[in-house]
């Protein structure tokens, strides 16, 4: 029912076939990516991740996209985490009978996406799903936003991105209390304690969301992929400074000096450094 009082801010373009668990639409270089399971609060199976890392995959490499969106259908739920009915023994089950824990993967490459990721969320950003909004650069939240871990009365915990990440963003002890004590908070404390950026009116949510992407959108992307990158390598050692040090090979790569290297090992000939200058 809340779904209908969210106000479409684009006129998206569907790019959802062959999808099951998500819609995925695309507009004026913006995507969404929406989990599609409001029957169990947007829980996520080993299905919807999978095409979740498809779709993200897609959005990276379109060069029209500048920005993506995560977020859940039917307004009542972000994400409710992985789905506690096809959780196995060892992970959680696809069709197959496979148990997979691939959300992990699927955090790393929204943290490594060289594009900004928005988490919009609406109502419950519970477990597995808080951690993902956590991931995202930014969140903007409904005021009918919930958030909190449910790990330690279902079985489960996070002691990756989802302990660590969430320390960094709210400080060790309430990291603590939110979950050892397994809380659900509002969309206000969220804000308070560091965990939102925004709130707004649930019906302002996409408008809101797709406001911010706009003026990300205005900026420079190699700025934004740059600085990612380096609030990245606070955190996430080597490999946070190899994501970091690739942006700038690729730099290097672009400039003149850098395609002289490639130029002469193409045309058989000694490199030809002597023009570029020694920067102080
Ligand atoms: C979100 C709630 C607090 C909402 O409560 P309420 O409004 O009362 O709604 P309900 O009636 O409970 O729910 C409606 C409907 O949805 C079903 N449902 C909700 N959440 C899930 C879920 N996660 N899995 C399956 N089904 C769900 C619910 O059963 C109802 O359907 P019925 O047909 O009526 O039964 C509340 O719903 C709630 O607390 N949900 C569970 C939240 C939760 O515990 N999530 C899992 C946390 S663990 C996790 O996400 C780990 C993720 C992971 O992959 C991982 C990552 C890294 C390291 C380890 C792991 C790991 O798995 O261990």
């Amino acid at each position: 029912m809340n779904d209908v009082l969210i106000k479409p801010a684009l006129d998206w373009q569907d790019c959802s076939d062959g999808y099951e668990d998500i819609l995925y639409h695309k507009a004026e270089g913006i995507a969404r990516i929406m989990i599609n399971r409001p029957r169990v609060h947007n829980a996520f199976r080993p299905l919807t991740v999978m095409e979740m890392s498809k779709a993200l995959s897609d959005a990276r490499y379109d060069s029209e996209i500048g920005v993506i969106i995560l977020t859940g259908a039917g307004g009542k739920a972000f994400c409710s985490g992985g789905d506690q009915k096809v959780r196995g023994d060892s992970g959680y089950r696809d069709d197959q009978g496979v148990h997979h824990l691939n959300v992990l993967d699927l955090q790393r490459q929204i943290r490594t996406c060289p594009k900004p990721v928005v988490a919009m969320v609406a109502g419950y950003a519970i477990g597995g799903g808080h951690v993902l909004h956590m991931l995202c650069d930014l969140t903007i939240a409904a005021e009918n936003a919930v958030f909190g871990q449910t790990g330690p009365k279902v079985g489960s915990f996070d002691g990756g991105y989802g302990a660590s990440y969430m320390a960094r963003l709210v400080g060790q002890k309430k990291a603590r209390e939110i979950w050892f004590l397994c809380r659900q908070y509002d969309a206000q404390a969220a804000l308070d304690m560091g965990l939102v950026n925004t709130v707004v009116p649930l019906e302002q949510l996409e408008l809101e969301t797709v406001q911010w992407c706009r003026e990300m959108l205005q900026n420079s992307p190699m700025a934004l992929r740059c600085l990612k990158a380096a609030l990245n390598a606070d955190c996430d050692g080597q490999a946070g400074l190899q994501e970091l040090a690739g942006n700038a090979t690729m730099l290097f790569y672009m400039s003149e000096e850098g395609q002289e290297g490639r130029n002469a090992f193409v045309e058989k000939r000694a490199p030809d450094f002597s023009k570029f200058g020694r920067n102080p």
